[in-house]
């Protein structure tokens, strides 16, 4: 079971600021999507619009074909984790674990308490009691054994150290593997994702800037190295996103989204740039992305 998402031209203004701007997108079934962007670019005002928890400014939101908001049968299909207050601080592990089904219809138990266990979490204390990483491994363990069609996790790994994020990046994989469905994932720490994505939406100052596979994304991005003489006219043909030269030798960062510069002379290097470096490349903090 998954669910499909679709944007049209959807808005958001918050005080007369236009937060979300004009996106038009989808998220299709069983995928793994990489919500990404800079701090402040809407990312998270974009969740909320489609978990259901506030309404498009202009636009519309359809999740398997219906409007989330204030509707009950589309907000059981989903599990939105955010960055904190996921639950009451009162609670004790134990009793979070008994009530998360009366939300997450799907969620399966034993694999909950499993996880629970994997990350050492003590049943017995109060969710106020638990360390920064302890809250962010509670909210994991609830959202990848909700089994939820639609699971959203927002920047889900405060105060997680490295190897407890890379515990959840794995039983993410492996829930996902066994029970796929439609995952998004927003995070800064993109490479260290960058396996698990398989799609990404590049949300620029409320726009969206780019929607690509992972794959695709990796090909069109490079750095071209040699002298400018013999990379300068080439760069009529891709998008020029930074230049530098060094003791003689130039090198551009290039955005290529028809590949047409596959045959180069062997003068000219041509380096892969990983995720992240594409993700900073394309939006470099100015309202107009980049490409
Ligand atoms: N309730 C609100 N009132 C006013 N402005 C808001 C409100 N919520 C969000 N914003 C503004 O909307 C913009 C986008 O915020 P949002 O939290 O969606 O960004 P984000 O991409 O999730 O950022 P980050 O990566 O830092 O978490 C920011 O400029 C923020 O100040």
């Amino acid at each position: 079971m998954s669910t499909n998402i679709v944007l049209n031209d959807v808005s958001k203004r918050i005080k007369k600021e236009t937060i979300i701007d004009s996106i038009s997108c989808t998220f299709e079934e069983n995928r793994i999507y990489g919500l990404l962007g800079r701090n402040g670019a809407g990312k998270t005002t974009l969740m909320k619009l489609m978990t259901g928890q506030s309404l498009p400014s202009a636009g519309s939101i359809l999740i398997d074909g219906e409007t989330p908001f204030d509707n009950p049968a589309i907000q059981s299909k989903i599990c939105f984790i955010k960055e904190s207050g996921n639950f009451k601080a009162a609670m004790k592990v134990k009793d979070v674990l008994k009530i998360a089904p009366a939300y997450f219809p799907n969620l399966d138990r034993e694999a909950a308490m499993e996880y629970i266990q994997t990350f050492n979490l003590p049943l017995n204390k109060n969710v106020s009691q638990l360390s920064k990483g302890m809250t962010s491994a509670l909210g994991i363990s609830i959202g990848i054994a909700s089994r939820a069609p639609l699971t959203i996790f927002d920047e889900p790994y405060i105060g997680m150290d490295a190897a407890a994020r890379q515990t959840f990046y794995d039983l993410l994989l492996d829930d996902y593997t066994i029970h796929p469905r439609t995952i998004i994932l927003s995070t800064h720490l993109i490479d260290e994702v960058s396996n698990l994505f398989q799609d990404i939406h590049l949300i620029n100052h409320g726009r969206l800037a780019l929607t690509e596979s992972v794959e695709a994304l990796k090909e069109k991005t490079y750095v071209l190295r040699g002298s400018k003489e013999a990379i300068a006219p080439l760069l009529n043909e891709v998008k020029l996103l930074s230049e530098s030269s060094f003791i003689g030798e130039y090198s551009a960062t290039v955005y290529d989204p028809d590949l047409v510069l596959d045959a180069l002379p062997p003068s000219i290097e041509k380096k892969t740039l990983t995720l992240q470096q594409s993700m900073v490349m394309l939006t470099d903090g100015k309202k107009e992305a980049r490409i």
